[in-house]
Parts: structure tokens; sequence; C-alpha cells
């Protein structure tokens, strides 16, 4: 397995929250290099002499580096973990200059370095995901196939988080809903929902290389008459109701969406959310139930969460 090393310049304050992220991400080893190790007073036990290397050391701040599997989702786990660090502004903790390199592979490479491994995937009964390089002809009657070119959106369709919000609108929307996509990232779910007979869609974004991808992407899969795309801070200003929000954020987004998704969808509406890391899934059904949504399914995968909520009595 190839591995690509991701370093954070960070300060003291925000270590222990950031190694926690990335373990989240699905680090198995996170490396601190610390300038205060350099004059500790390391015990010398057992012979053992501590020769550290100031060279390997950042002369101010913490950096953090942390050891990603190269697989075809690399990209989307860089933006989750830029993400959540981005996050933690919220609760006030210090986060320094916050500058992240990847390395092994240059970062030119290692933005098209996934490519290779991202190869079509089945996702469910009906849809399969081939990226628009390879040739891929449909192999059974009725398979949807999405098409897709990513860039650096977040969206392949093969992170366990995308294939969570794909099984649900398979199994929970019906033809001729009305659809919101919040996070839309590639594109992918509002693509997924068109082709499974939403009557229209709605595709939002707050970052703009996302909307650009997800703009090209749904031309690319013939589906712009149902779905437009628009840059968007979450629900922000939308006034019209919807019969199923899906919204593959972080589990805090989520929180943050959660009482607007509410009044936007119509009674019986349902809001699919994912992105939710197994730790947080009491915080975020505590959320969704207080605002007033009835749970009706969570499903996983990995250590990945979808929780299916129902506006109304089941
Ligand atoms: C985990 S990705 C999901 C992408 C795609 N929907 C999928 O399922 O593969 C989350 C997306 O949410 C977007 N996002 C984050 N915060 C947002 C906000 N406040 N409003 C709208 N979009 C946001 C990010 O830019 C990113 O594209």
């Amino acid at each position: 397995m190839k591995w690509s090393e991701i370093c954070i310049h960070t300060t003291q304050e925000a270590v222990e929250a950031i190694t926690n992220i990335l373990h989240e991400a699905g680090s198995s080893g996170v490396v601190i290099e610390d300038p205060l190790d350099l004059v500790k007073d390391w015990p010398q036990e057992f012979s053992e002499v501590y020769d550290l290397n100031p060279s390997d050391y950042p002369e101010e701040g913490v950096n953090i580096k942390a050891y990603l599997p190269v697989n075809s989702f690399l990209g989307e786990t860089v933006e989750e973990i830029k993400q959540s660090i981005n996050n933690l502004f919220v609760y006030d903790i210090d986060l320094g200059d916050n500058t992240i390199t990847i390395s092994e592979v240059n970062e030119e490479e290692w933005a098209t370095a996934w490519k290779k491994y991202y190869k079509p995937v089945r996702l469910t009964d009906h849809i399969t995901v081939t990226p628009t390089w390879e040739e891929y002809q449909p192999q059974f009657e009725g398979e949807k196939i999405i098409e897709l070119d990513p860039g650096m959106a977040f969206g392949t369709g093969t992170h366990p988080t995308t294939v969570l919000c794909i099984q649900a609108l398979e199994k929970h929307m019906k033809d001729s809903d009305h659809v919101l996509d919040v996070g839309t990232g590639t594109g992918v779910l509002s693509i997924a929902a068109a082709k499974l007979g939403a009557e229209s869609v709605l595709a939002v974004d707050l970052d703009e290389v996302a909307v650009k991808s997800a703009k090209i992407n749904v031309k690319l899969n013939h589906v712009q008459d149902k779905v437009s795309v628009k840059q968007n801070n979450l629900a922000d200003g939308i006034d019209r109701q919807y019969d199923i929000i899906v919204a593959n954020l972080l589990a805090e987004i989520v929180i943050r969406l959660a009482k607007d998704a509410y009044d936007k969808l119509t009674d019986g509406g349902i809001l699919i959310s994912s992105g939710i890391i197994k730790q947080k899934e009491l915080e975020v059904r505590q959320c969704l139930e207080k605002v007033g949504f009835t749970l009706i399914e969570v499903i996983e995968q990995e250590d990945w969460v979808a929780m299916i909520a129902k506006k109304g009595e089941d």
C-alpha cells in the first residue's frame, strides 16, 4: 500500500484536537514534532540516549504528521481533515498559521495520484460510478451510471459517507420528489437523485471549486434539466420546501443545519444526513430529535454513520 504524509503546522494548544481529527480520518500513527522536546530533560533509562536533531523540528509551533493510505478518496479525506481543523476556530482553539502540506508525492502529483486508484464502482443495486477517463459498459439492464471528474472537489462517489447517502436515496426517495443537496461537492448525490427519478434537484455548496465541478458533472451526466447548482451557505435564503434534503457534511455542520432543514422539508419529508463519525452519533441524534425529527434509520459503513430522519411521526 502506498502512503501519503500530511503535515500540519500548528500550536501546542491544538495538538490534542488535531491528533483526534487525524485518528478519526483513518491515520494509524501520528508524529508530533515539538521544539520543546529539544530542551526537555529526558529520563536516561537503561542507558538510552535521546539524540534529537534540531533540524527535524520547526523553529516555533508544532508539526503534526500523519500517514494516510493513497486510495481513491485520499483527496476527500484530506478535505475532511482541513474542514474539521478549520471548525476548531468555533471552539476558540488557536491554530497558529495552520499550514497543511502533503508529501511523499509532491502536491501537484498528489492531486492526480489518486486517479489510478479510482475505478468504476457499483455503489447500490442500481448505481455505478465511473471516472470519466475509464471505458465502462453497462453490466446489467437498468444500471444507472454516474460519470465523474472530481477535480479537486469532494465526491468521487466511493467515500463511505457518499455511498451511505446514495443507498438512502435509493431506498427513501420517490419519483417526483423535489430534492435539496446541501454540500454537493462534485454533484454526485444530485446526479444520483436525478437518475433515480427525482423531479427536481437544487445542489448547493459554499465552495466555489465544488460549484464549478458540480456544474460540469451535471452536464456530463445530461441531468441539467433537473439539477441546478448554486453557491450557498447551507440552506440560507432558500425559500421553498423539499421532499428530501440530503446533506453529507460533518457532524458539527449537520447540527448547524438541523433546524433549518426541518423548516425546509414538507410534512413527512426526509433528511438524509451523513459525514457523521461514529463517536458523534449520539450528539447528532439528540439534536435531530430536539428540533422535531423522528429518526427512522441509521446506517453505517466503516466508522461512518448516516441518519435518515422524518419530519413528523413515523
Ligand atoms: C463531505 S463533502 C460531500 C460531497 C458530496 N455531497 C458527496 O457526498 O460526496 C461536503 C461538502 O460540503 C461543503 N460544505 C461545507 N460547509 C458548507 C456550508 N456551510 N454550506 C454549503 N456547503 C458546505 C464542502 O465544500 C464539501 O463540498
